[in-house]
C-alpha cells in the first residue's frame, strides 16, 4: 500500500511537473517569442531609419525616384518615412523604446506580468513624454530648411505641439516646459535618479581627470589642498550610508521590481563589468543606466552638444581652485543667460546660436503696415473737410472730369514671403552684430512698396549708429537702398525700411479719387501720393503755406510737381486759383500753356520770372491794403465778405479807388469788389533763377514767403540742386514745408529736410514729406502722372476757357535795360530814373502806380525804381499799409 501510495504520489508529482513545465513553457514561448518579434521589429526600424533617403517613395509622398534606395526595401522606406513624418528626429527613439522594455522584461523573468502593470504604465507615460517633448523641441529649435525630413525636424506631431506650446508659453516659456517634460519623462521611463546620475558623472569625470593629469590641487592631497573635495567625499559617504540603510529615492523605493542596486551599491555602475551584475535577481540597473545615455547618443548632433555641455564645464572645474570654480560657474551661468536672452548672446556659442536662431524664427511677428502704420493726421496735413451743407451751397462749376486720368493698375506690389522675411530678419540682426550692434527684429511690417523691420536695440545703442550703416545693410541685404527710421511715433523701436522686390505704382487718379481729396474744402489741396501703408496723402498748400521740393535729376520731382498742379486743376476754377508757372528748362511746365488759370504765359526767361515775383509782391501789398480797409484778416475772410455782400444784393465798392491815379475825373464811380483768387507760383528749377537773377530773387521770395500767406499767395519751389547757395538760410527760414525726393548725398538731404534720409530713398517718386513745424518726415510714395494725362487735362481746361493774363508787363522789365540783367544791377541806371525821382519828390507821392502812369512804364519797372529810391534814401520803406513817405526835398525850380 505504502508502495502504491508512493507510486501515486510520484505520478501526481510528475503530472504537476508536466503541467507546470507546460504552462512555463507556454509562457516562456510567448514571452521569448514576443520578445524576439519586438527586438526584430526594433532592429528593422533602426535599419530603415539608417537607410532613409528622402527621395524614396514613402508615406508622405510618392517619391522622386522609382526605386527605393533604402536597404530595407519599400516597406522599410515607407516605415521610416511614416515614423519620421510623425515624430521627426524623435523617431530614432522608437526602436530604442521597443528594445529597452524588451530587455527589461527578459531580465525580470520571475516578475509576474500583473505585478509589473503599474510600473509599465509609468514607463509608457514616460516614453510618450520623452517622445513628444523631444519631437517638439526639435520642431521648435531645429530648422528643416534643407528638407532632410518630410515635414519638420519634429514631424507633424512635434510641429503641432510646438505651435501650441509657443502660442501658450512663448518661445522661452515653452522651452522651459518642454525640457521639464523631457526630464520628467526620462525619469519615469528610465526610473532614473538624477542625484545619483550627477554624482556618478562627477565621479567619472573626477576619475578621468585624475587619470589623465595628476592635478596637484585635487589629486595629490585632496583633503589638504581642496577642502571642497574632502567635504564632497564626506557627503558622498553619508549618502552612500543612507542609500544602504534607507530610502534615497522615492521612485526607486516605490518600485520593488526596480529597486536599483545602484542605490545600495554605487561604485560598480561604471567600473564593474556587466557580467558581475547580470545575475543579480532584480538587476536591470546596468542596461537601464546604459539606456539612460543611449537616447542622447542617438539624438541629433546639436542635442548631443547640448547634453555634453554641462559635463564639459564640470571637467574643467574639477581641476580648478575654488575661485576658478566660482568664475567658471559664473561663465556657465552667463552662457545659459545668453541662450535665454538673445540680446546678449555670443555668436561663437553654438548653443546660443541655436537658441537665438529659433528665437528669431518664433518671435517674428508679421503685421502688415496697413495695421501697424499710423497715417498722418489731418492737422499735420492742414486738411479741413467740406461740410455737406457747404457742398450743397457751392455753385455748379465747370471742372474737367477725373476720368481723364488713367485708372490705377490692379497689379499689387510683390511682397516678400514669410520665409524671406524670417531670413532677412536674421540677416539684419547678424549684420548689425558684425558691426558690434545688438538689436532684435521684433516685428515686420510688409507694405505695398517697402517692408519695415522694427528693431529693438539693446540698451545703450544709439539709433544714429544704425543709420550710419544704412548703406552697408543695403549691400548685405542685396537691395537698392535701406532707410533707417530713427523714430517711429508711438513706438520705442527703430524702423528699417527695405524696398520690396517689385514696387506697386501709385496713380494720381487713385489719390484724387480718395475720400481725403474729395472731402477737402481747400481749393489748394494737393494729392501727393500714398504713405508706406497705402493710405492716400493729401495736403493743403494754403496751410503749408509754401513748399520747397528738392530731388536729384530723375528722382520724380517733375512728376510730383505735375501731380500737384493737376490736383489744383481738379479742385479749382480760374476764379479761385491762378497760377504763375516758371519753367527755365522750357519743357516741364510749358505743357500748361494756354490754360485759363495762368496769370501770365508760362515764364521761361529768368529775368521775366523775377518780374513775375515782383508783380506778386505788389499784388500782395495791394491785397493787404484791401484787407485792412475791409477789416478782414485773410483772403478767405475777404472773399466771404465780398460774396456775402453780393448775395445780399449790396455789392461792395473798391475802397482803394483813386480815379485821379487812373486819369479819370474825380467823380468817376468806383468799381465793385471781386473775390480774389489764390495765387500759386510754381518755379520748376529754382536754382537757375538764383544763378541768373541773384540775390534779388532771394529777397523777393523771402518777402513773399513771409507775408503772402494771408494774401493767398503761395510758392512751390522745386530744385534739383539742393545746395546751400540755392536753398539759402533766408529761403529755408521762410519756407517751412519741404518735400525731399531722392538726393545724392546726406548733405543735400540735410539742406532740404534738416536731416539725413532722402539719400536712402528709392527714386521714381519716393519722397519724404516734412510738414511745417515738424521734425519727423513722412515717407510718401509719390503719385505718378504721365505727360499724356497732363495733356488731356490741359486740353480739357483750354476748351472751358481762354487765359485772361493779369500780368502784362513782364517784357517791360527786360526792356528796361540795366534792370535785372546781372542780378545786382543798379536800378538807378534806368534812363527814366531821374524823371521818376523828380516826379516823386515834386508830388510827394511815392506810389508805384502813379510813377507807372506818369512815365507810362510797366508796373515792375516803376516798382524797381521806387525800391532804388528807397535804397538811395529818397523815400522811406513801405509802411504796414504799403505807403511810403518822401524824404528828399523837391527838386529846385529852374
Ligand atoms: N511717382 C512715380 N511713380 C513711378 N515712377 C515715377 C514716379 N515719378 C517719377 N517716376 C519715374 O521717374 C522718371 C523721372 O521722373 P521725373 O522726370 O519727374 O524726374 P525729375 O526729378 O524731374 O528729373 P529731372 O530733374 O531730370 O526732370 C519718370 O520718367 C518716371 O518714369
Amino acid at each position: 500500500m505504502a508502495h502504491s501510495g508512493e507510486t501515486n504520489n510520484t505520478e501526481s508529482n510528475t503530472r504537476e511537473l508536466k503541467d507546470a513545465s507546460f504552462s512555463d513553457l507556454l509562457s516562456r514561448v510567448v514571452k521569448e517569442g514576443g520578445l524576439i518579434v519586438i527586438i526584430g521589429f526594433a532592429v528593422f526600424l533602426l535599419l530603415a531609419l539608417t537607410g532613409y533617403d528622402n527621395r524614396d517613395p514613402g508615406w508622405s509622398h510618392l517619391g522622386y525616384q522609382p526605386e527605393a534606395r533604402n536597404f530595407t526595401g519599400y516597406v522599410g522606406a515607407w516605415l521610416a518615412d511614416l515614423s519620421l513624418s510623425v515624430f521627426g528626429l524623435a523617431a530614432w527613439l522608437i526602436p530604442l523604446m521597443l528594445f529597452l522594455p524588451a530587455l527589461r522584461f527578459m531580465l525580470r523573468s520571475h516578475v509576474a506580468l500583473l505585478d509589473g502593470i503599474p510600473f509599465m504604465m509609468l514607463r509608457i507615460t514616460g516614453a510618450i513624454l520623452v517622445l513628444l517633448s523631444l519631437a517638439t523641441l526639435a520642431a521648435t529649435h531645429l530648422s528643416n530648411a534643407d528638407g532632410q525630413l518630410p515635414f519638420s525636424m519634429g514631424g507633424l506631431v512635434g510641429q503641432a505641439v510646438s505651435d501650441l506650446a509657443v502660442s501658450l508659453f512663448s518661445l522661452i516659456g515653452s522651452s522651459v516646459v518642454l525640457w521639464t517634460a523631457l526630464l520628467f519623462g526620462l525619469t519615469l521611463l528610465l526610473e532614473l535618479s538624477w542625484s545619483q546620475l550627477l554624482e556618478q558623472l562627477g565621479k567619472a569625470v573626477f576619475g578621468l581627470g585624475t587619470k589623465l593629469k595628476p592635478a596637484p590641487r585635487v589629486t595629490a592631497a585632496p583633503e589638504e589642498s581642496n577642502p571642497y573635495a574632502s567635504e564632497d567625499e564626506e557627503k558622498r559617504n553619508l549618502l552612500r550610508a543612507a542609500a544602504r540603510h534607507g530610502p534615497s529615492d522615492s521612485l526607486i523605493q516605490a518600485d520593488p521590481a526596480a529597486v536599483s542596486p545602484r542605490s545600495a551599491r554605487r561604485e560598480p555602475v561604471f567600473s564593474q563589468p556587466a557580467a558581475e551584475t547580470g545575475n543579480q535577481p532584480f538587476d536591470d540597473s546596468l542596461p537601464e543606466f546604459k539606456a539612460g545615455s543611449a537616447p542622447l547618443i542617438s539624438a541629433p548632433d546639436e542635442l548631443i552638444k547640448t547634453a555634453q555641455k554641462p559635463s564639459a564645464v564640470t571637467s574643467t572645474t574639477m581641476e580648478m581652485s575654488p575661485e576658478d570654480v566660482f568664475q567658471a560657474g559664473g561663465q556657465a551661468a552667463s552662457r545659459i543667460s545668453d541662450t535665454v536672452d538673445p540680446e546678449f548672446s555670443h555668436g561663437s556659442d553654438p548653443l546660443a546660436g541655436i537658441d537665438s536662431e529659433a528665437a528669431d524664427r518664433k518671435s517674428l511677428k508679421v503685421v502688415p503696415l496697413s495695421e501697424a502704420h499710423t497715417p498722418m493726421k489731418d492737422s499735420e496735413l492742414g486738411l479741413d473737410h467740406i461740410t455737406p451743407a457747404a457742398r450743397k451751397r457751392q455753385p455748379r462749376r465747370k471742372i474737367p472730369s477725373m476720368d481723364l486720368l488713367d485708372a490705377p493698375e490692379l497689379k499689387q506690389g510683390h511682397c516678400y514671403s514669410d520665409e524671406q522675411l524670417e531670413q532677412m530678419s536674421r540677416l539684419l540682426e547678424s549684420k548689425l552684430k558684425d558691426f558690434g550692434i545688438v538689436a532684435e527684429v521684433v516685428e515686420v511690417n510688409p507694405g505695398p512698396v517697402i517692408t519695415r523691420f522694427e528693431m529693438q536695440p539693446a540698451p545703450g545703442v544709439k539709433a544714429s549708429r544704425i543709420t550710419n550703416l544704412a548703406r552697408d545693410l543695403a549691400r548685405s541685404m542685396a537691395v537698392m537702398s535701406v532707410r533707417v527710421v530713427e523714430v517711429i511715433a508711438g513706438k520705442s523701436v527703430i524702423g528699417i525700411e527695405i524696398p520690396n522686390e517689385e514696387r506697386q505704382m501709385v496713380r494720381l487718379s487713385e489719390v484724387l479719387n480718395s475720400k481725403p481729396y474729395k472731402e477737402a474744402s481747400s481749393k489748394l489741396t494737393l494729392g501727393l501720393g500714398n504713405d508706406i501703408a497705402g493710405n492716400p496723402v493729401v495736403a493743403n498748400l494754403a496751410k503749408m503755406p509754401h513748399l520747397l521740393v528738392a530731388g536729384t535729376t530723375g528722382s520724380g520731382k517733375s512728376v510730383g510737381v505735375n501731380a500737384m498742379l493737376l490736383s489744383l486743376l481738379f479742385k479749382a476754377t480760374p476764379d479761385e486759383v491762378r497760377l504763375m508757372l516758371v519753367d527755365p528748362k522750357m519743357l516741364e511746365l510749358s505743357i500748361y500753356e494756354g490754360i485759363p488759370h495762368l496769370l501770365a504765359p508760362v515764364i521761361t526767361d529768368m529775368k521775366e520770372a523775377a518780374g513775375g515775383l515782383r508783380w506778386c509782391v505788389a499784388e500782395m501789398e495791394r491785397r493787404y491794403k484791401l484787407m485792412s480797409k475791409m477789416g478782414v484778416r485773410n483772403i478767405a475772410g475777404y472773399n466771404d465778405k465780398v460774396t456775402e455782400a453780393r448775395e445780399r444784393g449790396a455789392p461792395l465798392l473798391d475802397p482803394l479807388w483813386n480815379p485821379e491815379e487812373e486819369g479819370l475825373p474825380s467823380d468817376a464811380p468806383a468799381p465793385y469788389l471781386e473775390t480774389l483768387p489764390y495765387i500759386v507760383v510754381c518755379i520748376d528749377e529754382f536754382a537757375d533763377m538764383m544763378m541768373v537773377v541773384g540775390k534779388k530773387v532771394e529777397e523777393l521770395i523771402a518777402r513773399i514767403a513771409q507775408k503772402a500767406r494771408a494774401a493767398g499767395i503761395h510758392l512751390i519751389l522745386a530744385t534739383q540742386r539742393p545746395s546751400v547757395d540755392v536753398i539759402t538760410g533766408l529761403i529755408k527760414a521762410n519756407i517751412p514745408t519741404r518735400i525731399g525726393f531722392q538726393v545724392s548725398s546726406k548733405i543735400d538731404s540735410r539742406t532740404v529736410l534738416d536731416q539725413s534720409g532722402a539719400e536712402h530713398l528709392l527714386g521714381n517718386g519716393d519722397m519724404l514729406y516734412l510738414p511745417a513745424g515738424s521734425s519727423l518726415p513722412n515717407r510718401v510714395h509719390g503719385a505718378f502722372v504721365s505727360d499724356d494725362e497732363v495733356h488731356r487735362v490741359v486740353e480739357a481746361w483750354k476748351k472751358i476757357g481762354a487765359p485772361d493774363y493779369l500780368i502784362t508787363d513782364l517784357s517791360d522789365v527786360v526792356e528796361g535795360g540795366g534792370g535785372f540783367a546781372g542780378g545786382d544791377s543798379d536800378d538807378e541806371q534806368d534812363a527814366l530814373y531821374d524823371d521818376a525821382v523828380a516826379f516823386v519828390t515834386e508830388t510827394r507821392k511815392a506810389s508805384i502806380s502813379s510813377v507807372q502812369r506818369k512815365l507810362k512804364i510797366g508796373y515792375n519797372r516803376a516798382a524797381r525804381m521806387i525800391e532804388s529810391m528807397e535804397a538811395a534814401g529818397v523815400v522811406t520803406q513801405a509802411g504796414h499799409n504799403g505807403a511810403r513817405e518822401v524824404l528828399a526835398p523837391p527838386p529846385p525850380k529852374d
